[in-house]
């Protein structure tokens, strides 16, 4: 079904909406787009912009000003790195209020879009409310798709307000009903974030925050007049977009609750427990749900490859890495020696994963019980690297850092031992197989996880980069 009434795209009452866009965001955008934590190639000078897409969302009953929600998928060229697709929801406003100053792509007054000044939508209210009003209704609007799960229900008065969390992407959350979170480096192809909560959701599980709407982009060339009815264009599958998801009201998140515990060097074990075991109960259903591969010996040789790739890569980048580069390395030799039975980890199997788990990523409700959110996976690989089947240890192994992560941003690493023992036991009783007892594979897991770390690190927060050089020595004289 296509609600044409939802668009104007690329003509706006005149105006030639797209050239017009390019050319006033590209000087904006070379200032704004570093500084936003979500970019992913900072530090890089930025070469060409290209408007992949561009359509201007306009509810029937007309715009509240200037103009609708311009909805647009930005194309960066960088070098040394593949051009990054971005995902903006811009609005356009003569004289922002000053509640929206902070929220502007450049100076606050005389815009250069015919005077109008460009700011970042999703932290304002009234542009928010239309893309909630759009996802109610299924439908295409231009390039871009819209869908809702037939049970989806929609109080009025959900009032929109941006998420204030560290973030790799945009969140907003709409009363305490609902949370959208708005992709913000986009590639073709489904979001595990909404391919694997679905799953969950469709299998019944507890443990995740069901999505009840989400948005595509069909094709990146913004035709109009193309109506797929849904299928995919070009042979590319759509590109997710955003997710409407459950919002867990009074929720507290696992990595505030550690450092709590850490702080007074409390027992948090019977929650790493309940982590561990809401952790195998995730990987129970998607194996469940997804299909499962048993490894072979070949398939443990390219995994234990791959790491050691992107080793030399972090040592490349990160100098602080070099030292333990060469001890490190015998990790993922053992783990590609596993494939030849030479190893004592048993038959290793392949499954979806969430693939960045960490304290982060888990929920505790007022109930009590634990949810996993963000099923991403890590922002900085491909997507389809991060919608490969995995060994489940790589999420044991994630969460098994974060812990390692509390005790040392606070100084306490006992703590971490007694947790990371609780959590193993508690995966290990709904599993029926201990990560300990898997010892090859954990290594080669964490290090490939710490590895990863101090990259991030380096590039996000260089402040916390002694967390995972201090995981990355212990591993390193770890037999
Ligand atoms: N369903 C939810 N209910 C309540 N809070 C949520 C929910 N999903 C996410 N959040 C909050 O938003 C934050 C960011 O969410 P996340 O999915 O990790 O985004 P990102 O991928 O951008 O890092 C979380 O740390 C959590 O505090
Ligand atoms: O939650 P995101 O998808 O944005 O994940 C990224 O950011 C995380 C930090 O916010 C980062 O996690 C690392 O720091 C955590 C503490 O802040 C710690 O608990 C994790 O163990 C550690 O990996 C994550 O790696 C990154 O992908």
């Amino acid at each position: 079904m296509s609600d044409s009434s939802w668009t104007r795209v690329p003509a706006v009452t005149g105006r030639d909406l797209v050239p017009g866009l390019l050319r006033s965001l590209d000087p904006l955008l070379r200032r704004w787009l570093p500084r936003q934590r979500w970019f992913a190639g900072k530090g890089l000078p930025i070469g060409d912009f290209r408007l992949a897409a561009a359509t201007e969302l306009v509810p029937p009953g007309g715009r509240l000003g200037p103009l609708g929600l311009l909805h647009v998928l930005v194309d960066v060229e960088q070098p040394g790195r593949p051009p990054d697709c971005y995902q903006l929801l811009l609005g356009a406003h003569p004289l922002l209020p000053s509640a929206l100053v902070r929220a502007a792509l450049g100076p606050a007054v005389g815009g250069p879009y015919d005077g109008l000044t460009l700011y970042d939508a999703p932290h304002d209210p009234r542009m928010a409310a239309l893309l909630l009003e759009r996802l109610k209704l299924p439908g295409t609007s231009g390039g871009l798709r819209f869908t809702t799960e037939p049970t989806a229900e929609f109080p009025p008065g959900l009032t929109p307000r941006v998420s204030t969390a560290e973030q790799s992407n945009t969140s907003v959350v709409y009363g305490d009903r609902y949370i959208l979170k708005l992709f913000r480096r986009v590639s073709p192809g489904a979001n595990p974030d909404l391919e694997l909560s679905r799953a969950l959701a469709r299998a019944g599980s507890q443990r995740v925050a069901e999505p009840v709407a989400w948005f595509e982009a069909l094709d990146t060339d913004g035709d109009p007049d193309r109506d797929t009815g849904g299928a995919t264009t070009g042979g590319r599958e759509p590109t997710t977009l955003g997710v409407l998801q459950r919002f867990l009201p009074g929720s507290a998140d696992g990595w505030a609750l550690a450092l709590a515990s850490v702080a007074e060097d409390g027992d948090f074990r019977a929650e790493a427990a309940a982590l561990g075991r809401a952790t195998a109960e995730v990987h129970q259903a998607l194996a469940a749900a997804l299909p499962v591969h048993r490894l072979d010996g070949r398939a443990l040789e390219r995994i234990a490859a791959a790491m050691t790739r992107r080793l030399e890569e972090a040592a490349a980048e990160v100098p602080a890495v070099r030292p333990f580069a060469g001890a490190l390395r015998l990790a993922f030799d053992d783990l590609a020696k596993l494939g030849a039975g030479t190893g004592s980890d048993g038959v290793v199997t392949a499954q979806r994963v969430h693939g960045d788990l960490h304290l982060g990523q888990t929920l505790r409700g007022p109930d009590g019980a634990w949810v996993l959110i963000d099923f991403e996976g890590e922002p900085a690989r491909p997507l389809a690297e991060r919608r490969r089947p995995a060994p489940p240890v790589q999420d044991v192994a994630g969460m098994l850092r974060s812990f390692d992560y509390a005790a040392h941003h606070s100084g306490n690493g006992p703590w971490a031992a007694r947790h990371r023992d609780a959590y193993c036991a508690g995966y290990a009783g709904v599993a029926g197989l201990d990560p300990r007892e898997q010892p090859v594979l954990i290594r080669a897991f964490e290090t490939d996880k710490a590895v990863y770390e101090a990259r991030y690190e380096a590039r996000h927060r260089p402040a916390w980069l002694p967390i995972p050089l201090s995981a990355l020595a212990r591993l390193s004289t770890t037999p």
